[in-house]
């Protein structure tokens, strides 16, 4: 396999229902090996893009490969290529869960998989349920049944779409601790999330998408450095007027248009080392402080604040 060959590439997708554009010219490619997030807020469509990756929703222009295979004129060798964890759960209630994997390694034409599939019940939990049927197991049971079915043939790609969504703490760390585990072992993952949080940890670069518009494409550090930056607040004894303030300090502040004195101020910073020029400024212009905090802007007013706009980022690092 060509080792600088994408993982996948998403090359000018368009999909429309009807009237309805869910995805408009969307193109980006994954690397082999990388972590990769996909965020938007509900039917920013996200769904309709991992299913033109898994071939089950054909674009109505452009393309999506899959380890160099195109995910629906190579259909086969393309999914070979996946595993998809999808959002909902739907599994043949009478079937076991060995013998739910054991069908989906039928589906892919393996036989004698069962060391893979103890392998992947051991490290998902699920040893002890190997037996049990489909119908006895708990939602996030069952979740875990589908992370297991979706690497059955060992894939060297791997899309979660939602895996977290609704799941205990535990089912998280245990889901977390495998799929960081299959990362570091070179899969590259794709992971949708409402867990902002969550993209933050474990994301290297990250997708935006918001009405079928592709807006943001960075890596996740850079994201959050380039549009959130640190957020400094500052409680004073006294009040002061921000008008007081240099210029250059005036602009990064929330309050500048106050006409009235403040004893509360908030700046937004690009970085860190900015802190002490502020702080000074503000002693300058005749403040006592009292409070300084200092926060990292996460990736959740990252996200608001995008989506609020219509900020357009290009992306810097390819
Ligand atoms: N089969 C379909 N027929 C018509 N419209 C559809 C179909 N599938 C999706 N859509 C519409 O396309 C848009 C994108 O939907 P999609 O499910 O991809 O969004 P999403 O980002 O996955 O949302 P969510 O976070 O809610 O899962 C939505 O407006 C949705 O209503």
């Amino acid at each position: 396999m060509n080792a600088v060959q994408p993982a996948i590439e998403v090359n000018r997708v368009v999909k429309r229902y009807g009237d309805l554009t869910a995805l408009n010219d969307v193109s980006f490619t994954v690397r082999q090996g990388e972590f990769f997030g996909l965020l938007g807020p509900n039917g920013a469509g996200k769904t309709t893009l991992i299913s033109s990756m898994a071939g089950l929703v054909r674009p109505s222009a452009g393309s999506v490969k899959i380890m160099g295979c195109d995910a629906h004129q190579d259909y086969q060798n393309a999914r070979r290529q996946l595993g998809v964890v999808p959002q909902e759960l739907a599994f043949d209630p009478f079937f076991t869960v060995r013998d739910t994997l054991r069908w989906q390694s039928g589906y892919f034409g393996l036989k004698n998989n069962d060391a893979w599939i103890d392998e992947l019940l051991h490290h998902l939990g699920l040893s002890d349920k190997a037996n049990a049927n489909m119908r006895q197991l708990s939602g996030g049971m069952k979740r875990r049944v589908l992370v297991a079915q979706a690497l059955v043939h060992r894939p060297p790609v791997m899309i979660l779409d939602e895996p977290t969504a609704g799941v205990d703490v535990e089912l998280r760390q245990t889901l977390w601790q495998f799929v960081s585990r299959l990362h570091k072992e070179g899969h590259t993952i794709v992971l949708t999330t409402h867990y902002l949080e969550e993209a933050e940890q474990l994301c290297e670069r990250i997708a935006m998408l918001k009405k079928g518009e592709l807006i943001a494409l960075d890596r996740t550090s850079a994201l959050l450095q380039q549009l959130a930056g640190v957020q400094l607040s500052i409680k004073l004894h006294n009040t002061i007027h921000p008008q007081a303030l240099s210029e250059q300090v005036r602009q990064t502040c929330a309050q500048a248009s106050e006409v009235q004195p403040q004893d509360k101020l908030s700046f937004t910073l690009k970085k860190a080392n900015e802190v002490e020029a502020v702080l000074t400024a503000v002693r300058l212009a005749g403040g006592e402080l009292e409070d300084v905090k200092v926060s990292q802007a996460d990736l959740e007013e990252v996200f608001v604040r995008m989506m609020q706009t219509d900020a357009r980022v290009q992306e810097v690092l390819s």
